[in-house]
Order: C-alpha cells, then sequence, then structure tokens
C-alpha cells in the first residue's frame, strides 16, 4: 500500500460542472498549495498563518486588481479529501473569473489537473481504496435514490471488509498450504483439507451469490432497460407517454406510427427505468420501417424487462399467430399486457388463448387514470432481493475479477475433490485471492487499469 506517498506536483481544477453558475469552486492539491494560493490572496491574515479546515474571506489579486473577492478553504494534510494540503477557493461563477483563476494558478505552478486525479491522489495516498474511489464516480452520476444507496454503500467500508476478509480467509489457507510445499519431503498436511473444502465450498458460495447481484445492481445503477415491443397498432406509444406521463411519443391510429427507437427515462420508486418505445412488428416492404424493426428484435435482447403489447380488442388468430414465436424467443422477463381493456373483443376466437404461461395483464393505456398495477410490476422486477443491506455489486469490473475469481475457487474445489496435491491447488488459491483483491485495489499496481479507472471521471474530481 502507498500510504503517504506524496505527490509532488500541485495540481488544480474546477471542481464544479462547466459553465457559468452563481458559484464555482476552484480545488488546489499538493504540497505547494498553500505557498502558492497565498501569493494571490489578500486576506485578513497570510493563508500560511490560518488554522486547518478553515474557511475565510478575501481577495483573489491578478497582479495589483482584484480580480474577485472569493471563501477559500484550507485543508492540512493529511485531513483533507485527497490527504494532502489542500485549497478550495469558492469564486463568483463567471466563465472569465473561472478562466483566468486558473490561468493564475498555473502561471504560479500549479499543473492542470487530469480527469479524476484528486480521488486518485486519495487512493494513492491511502485514505480510501480503489472501489471506494469508483463509488465517489457513482455517487456523483447517482440520478436515483436505489443507484445512489448502491453508491453509498460501496464507499462506505462495508463493501471492501467484504472483499478483504473474503481474502484473508483464503491467504490463511494458502499459506498453510505453502508450508507443506516447503516440508514436501516429510509428507505432512498442515492444512486438514477437510477443512480446506468446506472453506473453499463456503467462499465460493458467496462469490456465486455477490456475481448473482449484479445483474439487477448494474440494471439499478445504469438504469432498468425497458422494451415497449408488441404488433403495430397495439398502444405501444400510448403507454409510453402514459409512463412517462408526458407526450414524447406520437401516437395515431396509422399502423406504423413509430419507426425509430424512442427512448427516455423515469423514475420509480426511487428506481430509474429507461424505457425504448419501439417500431411495431408486422409484416412489411417499407424498407426504412424494416430498419426500425431489426432494431426492436435487438432491444429486446438487451433489454432487462420487455413489456410486450397487443391490442386484445383487435386478437385475432392470424395475430396470435405472428407473435408466438416472438414471445417464445424472449428470455428475459417479460410481461404480456392485454391493452385496450376499454374496448369490446371485435373477433371471438374459436381456442383458448394459448399465452397461458405469461405474465398477463390487462389494461387501458389511453383511459386508465394512472397505471399502478403496471408501475408495480415494473418495480418489483427491478428490485433487489434482500433488505437492502446486502452487498451489492454493480461495478462491471468487479463483476469481471470476482468472475474469475470463482472460476479460479471452481478448479480448487474440483481438485480437492479428486485428491490433488498441495502444489496443484496454490497457484489456482493464488489466482483467486488476486482477483478478489483487484475489487479493493489491494493487488492493483498496473498504471493502465488505474488509468482507465480514472479517465473516466469528470476533472476537478
Ligand atoms: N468543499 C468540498 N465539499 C465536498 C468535498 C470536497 O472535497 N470539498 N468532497 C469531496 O469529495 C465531498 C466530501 N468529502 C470529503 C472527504 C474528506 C474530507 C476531509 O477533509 N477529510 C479529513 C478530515 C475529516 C474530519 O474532519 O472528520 C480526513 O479524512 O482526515 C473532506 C471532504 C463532498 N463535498
Ligand atoms: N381505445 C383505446 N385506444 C387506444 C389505447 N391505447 C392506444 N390506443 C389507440 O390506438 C392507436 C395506436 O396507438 P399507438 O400508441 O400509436 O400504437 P403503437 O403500438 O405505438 O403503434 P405503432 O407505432 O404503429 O407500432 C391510437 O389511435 C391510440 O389512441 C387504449 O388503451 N384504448
Ligand atoms: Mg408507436
Amino acid at each position: 500500500m502507498h500510504l503517504y506517498n506524496f505527490s509532488q506536483d500541485t495540481i488544480c481544477a474546477i471542481a464544479t460542472a462547466p459553465g457559468q453558475g452563481g458559484l464555482a469552486v476552484v480545488r488546489v492539491s499538493g504540497p505547494e498549495s498553500v505557498s502558492i494560493v497565498s501569493q494571490i490572496l489578500r486576506s485578513h491574515k497570510p493563508l500560511s498563518k490560518w488554522s486547518a479546515n478553515y474557511s475565510g474571506y478575501g481577495y483573489i489579486m491578478d497582479g495589483e486588481a482584484v480580480l474577485d473577492d472569493v471563501v477559500v478553504t484550507k485543508f492540512v494534510a493529511p485531513h483533507s479529501f485527497t490527504a494532502e494540503d489542500t485549497v478550495e477557493i469558492s469564486c463568483h461563477g463567471s466563465l472569465y473569473i473561472q478562466d483566468k483563476l486558473l490561468q493564475i494558478l498555473i502561471d504560479r505552478g500549479c499543473r492542470m489537473a487530469e480527469p479524476g486525479e484528486f480521488t486518485k491522489r486519495a487512493f494513492l495516498n491511502g485514505r480510501i481504496d480503489l472501489s471506494q474511489a469508483e463509488a465517489v464516480a457513482d455517487i456523483i452520476s447517482a440520478r436515483s435514490s436505489e443507484s445512489l444507496k448502491l453508491a453509498r454503500q460501496q464507499a462506505g467500508g462495508e463493501y471492501s471488509k467484504e472483499f478483504n476478509s473474503l481474502a484473508d480467509r483464503l491467504i490463511e489457507l494458502t499459506s498453510l498450504m505453502e508450508l507443506e510445499l516447503d516440508f514436501s519431503e516429510e509428507d505432512v498436511e498442515f492444512a486438514d483439507r477437510d477443512k480446506l473444502f468446506s472453506l473453499c465450498s463456503s467462499i465460493y458460495q458467496r462469490l456465486s451469490k455477490l456475481l448473482q447481484t449484479y445483474s439487477t445492481g448494474n440494471a439499478i445503477k445504469e438504469g432498468v432497460a425497458v422494451a415497449i415491443a408488441g404488433p403495430a397498432n397495439a398502444g405501444k406509444s400510448t403507454l409510453l407517454n402514459k409512463l412517462l406521463g408526458r407526450d414524447r411519443a406520437i401516437v395515431s391510429d396509422i399502423a406504423g406510427t413509430t419507426r425509430d427507437t424512442i427512448e427516455d427515462t423515469v423514475v420509480l420508486d426511487g428506481i430509474l427505468f429507461r424505457l425504448v418505445d419501439t417500431a411495431g412488428l408486422r409484416d412489411t416492404s417499407d424498407t426504412i420501417e424494416e430498419i426500425g424493426i431489426k432494431r426492436t428484435y435487438d432491444e429486446l435482447k438487451k433489454a432487462d424487462l420487455i413489456l410486450y403489447v397487443v391490442d386484445q380488442s383487435a386478437l385475432d388468430e392470424a395475430m396470435i399467430k405472428n407473435c408466438t414465436p416472438i414471445l417464445e424467443s424472449i428470455d428475459n422477463p417479460m410481461l404480456l399486457i392485454l391493452n385496450k381493456s376499454d374496448k369490446e373483443r371485435e373477433y371471438q376466437y374459436s381456442k383458448p388463448l394459448q399465452w397461458k404461461e405469461y405474465e398477463t395483464m390487462e389494461l387501458s393505456a389511453k383511459y386508465s387514470d394512472d397505471l399502478v398495477d403496471l408501475k408495480s410490476w415494473l418495480v418489483a422486477k427491478a428490485k433487489l432481493p434482500g433488505n437492502g443491506n446486502d452487498v451489492v455489486v454493480s461495478n462491471t469490473r468487479h463483476y469481471e475479477a470476482l468472475s474469475k475469481a470463482a472460476d479460479a475457487l471452481k478448479r480448487v474445489i474440483d481438485g480437492l475433490q479428486m485428491g490433488i496435491t498441495a502444489d496443484f491447488l496454490s497457484p489456482d488459491l493464488r489466482i483467486c485471492i488476486d482477483h478478489i483483491e483487484e475489487v479493493t485495489g489491494r493487488r492493483i499496481s498496473s498504471d493502465t487499469i488505474l488509468h482507465h479507472i480514472f479517465s473516466h471521471f469528470c476533472i476537478g474530481k
């Protein structure tokens, strides 16, 4: 671990959103923060004399002229977000003032921060681990209470503790096994095979359980993708508009109204949904409509949830015949919506509806006031099981690392069952530990991986 491995450079960036605002915050972090800012700050006493965590009023000077009056906060290492000396300048949010202030800081020896560099420093200086650093980015991009909850869980200690303790249990075991290798002549067993087996199995089960939380966890983080599909004229766009609470898509009684996919978001019960209205499925000779229908099939594959809408009043045997193969090809959780419940059925089909196995809901997209049951269905399908405090994996990097860890552990378990000796088991145990430790970054030293993670942050974070 690189505890208090302070960087040499002093970096600066605007931490607030780009553009004009009421205020803007410029952050400066690194060993020269205090001395650089004190050169351009006129205040009741020199910045170097301010106590830690103190905020005070002053003037930023551009040579002899006042650029702006500001509030400055001083943090003293290691008690700051980056664990370095940090100075924050809260100025008026004019674009000119922001640019000029950065320019002055750079002239005095600061370097423009790279995206995520403040958080990267917090990680490199040991204030937070890698999964906590990633959680900072998730907190910033959270758009719903549930995604914020996941991000805050990962930002807190519990998430990392789970993975560090799994790794620690395996490390203890591996050390015992590797001890055996040192005494291989003597044919001793330090690590009891039965205990080893039950420990590996229990960790494997835990990993599998955590991996299962990913699809829902990631959907909550990114927004749950809901495809609205079905035959032309079924009322898909009407349903989209009703769920959004506004007229987003064009509705008409002409079949083939929607040609391209239309996407918009809505938050239901704290969960962000990405609703995708699609081109109605029907045989067509229109080239553009055909492209739209191909997109519908793509959306059906990508969606987390599918609302398959049919006009129950217009259902006849031909339509049932057209829809059945599509319905059968859908693997994702799906709700079959029998729309236009306000309308009488035009055609009494001879056989009972053969779609008994599908979850079905009858409604009127056009005339019902509120689609309470449908909204509850969406929320129930998107919610995570459990009490809300369980560790949930929502980060793709973590998911990949944990999948590899589980694969390696599976090989160990299989090997134990076959009575394989310690020298063949310990490499896979090591691989498993390394992958688990990738999550919290105990085992990440690669600059490429770090660069990849932090370059996705905003500048100033
Ligand atoms: N103005 C401002 N607001 C902000 C941040 C910031 O950096 N500056 N944050 C940035 O993300 C978030 C808060 N995170 C922070 C995390 C740690 C420390 C800090 O100074 N920690 C010290 C002292 C702790 C204490 O006094 O209890 C430490 O950990 O030693 C500050 C902010 C959100 N709001
Ligand atoms: N009576 C009744 N009419 C509805 C209902 N839902 C939609 N409609 C009508 O059905 C027609 C088609 O609605 P749309 O929402 O455009 O249907 P669509 O499935 O998006 O159609 P395409 O985009 O062509 O695939 C419109 O005239 C709507 O007003 C409903 O619940 N009851
Ligand atoms: Mg439509």
